[in-house]
């Protein structure tokens, strides 16, 4: 596992049991209907891909980046988009995919964002969220799993830009980040 990171919080297996039952659940929602799913940079990449590939409805694949943790273990709280989307969503059935819901600051302006551009319905599937670090109420209609108030790497989640290319989701060793 080596040395920087504490213990395998989520593994690959739990994943991808927990993205096929998402998958069955926006499946149902969105049937008949044409969904565009919108992907969080960078975080989101690993979800995206995989929940993609689980889901049978035929989705379209949108991006954007934005970021407010820079190098940190803590948001900034000032969200930056690096990357908008290609695509107009207004009228489209659109699906934010995220990593995680920390602070809850990201999503909350990324809603208030993207509501404005009228879409026809806008909800949000996260795999992870820590429920004792929300800062705003956000109203997150799929969830993969409520995790404790620590710092967690892999599976798309960085700590300055590393480890996202880990299969499981893990914790990291206090000492890797001075805490
Ligand atoms: O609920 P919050 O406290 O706002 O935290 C969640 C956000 O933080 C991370 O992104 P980050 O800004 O680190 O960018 P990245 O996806 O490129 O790592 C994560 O991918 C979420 O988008
Ligand atoms: O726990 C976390 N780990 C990595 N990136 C994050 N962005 C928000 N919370 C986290
Ligand atoms: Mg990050």
């Amino acid at each position: 596992m080596g040395s920087d990171l504490q213990s395998v919080l989520i593994s690959k297996e739990e994943i991808d049991a927990k993205l096929a039952e998402l998958a069955a659940k926006i499946d149902a929602e969105y049937a008949g209907k044409d969904l565009l799913i919108v992907g969080v940079l960078k975080g989101a990449v690993m979800v995206m891909a995989d929940l993609a590939r689980a889901l049978s409805t035929p989705v379209t694949m949108d991006w954007m980046a934005v970021s407010s943790y820079g190098a940190g273990t803590q948001s900034s709280g000032v969200v930056r988009i690096l990357k908008d989307l290609d695509t107009d969503i207004k009228g489209k059935h659109v699906l934010i995919v995220e990593d995680i819901i920390d602070s809850g600051l990201t999503l909350s302006w990324l809603l208030s964002n993207l509501g404005s551009r009228e879409p026809a319905s806008l909800e949000v599937c996260t795999l992870l969220r820590k429920p004792d670090a929300a800062k705003v109420a956000i109203d997150v209609k799929w969830i993969g799993f409520d995790i404790p108030n620590e710092f967690v790497v892999g599976y798309g989640l960085d700590f300055a830009e590393k480890y996202r290319n880990l299969p499981f989701v893990g914790t990291l060793a206090p000492h890797v980040y001075g805490g």
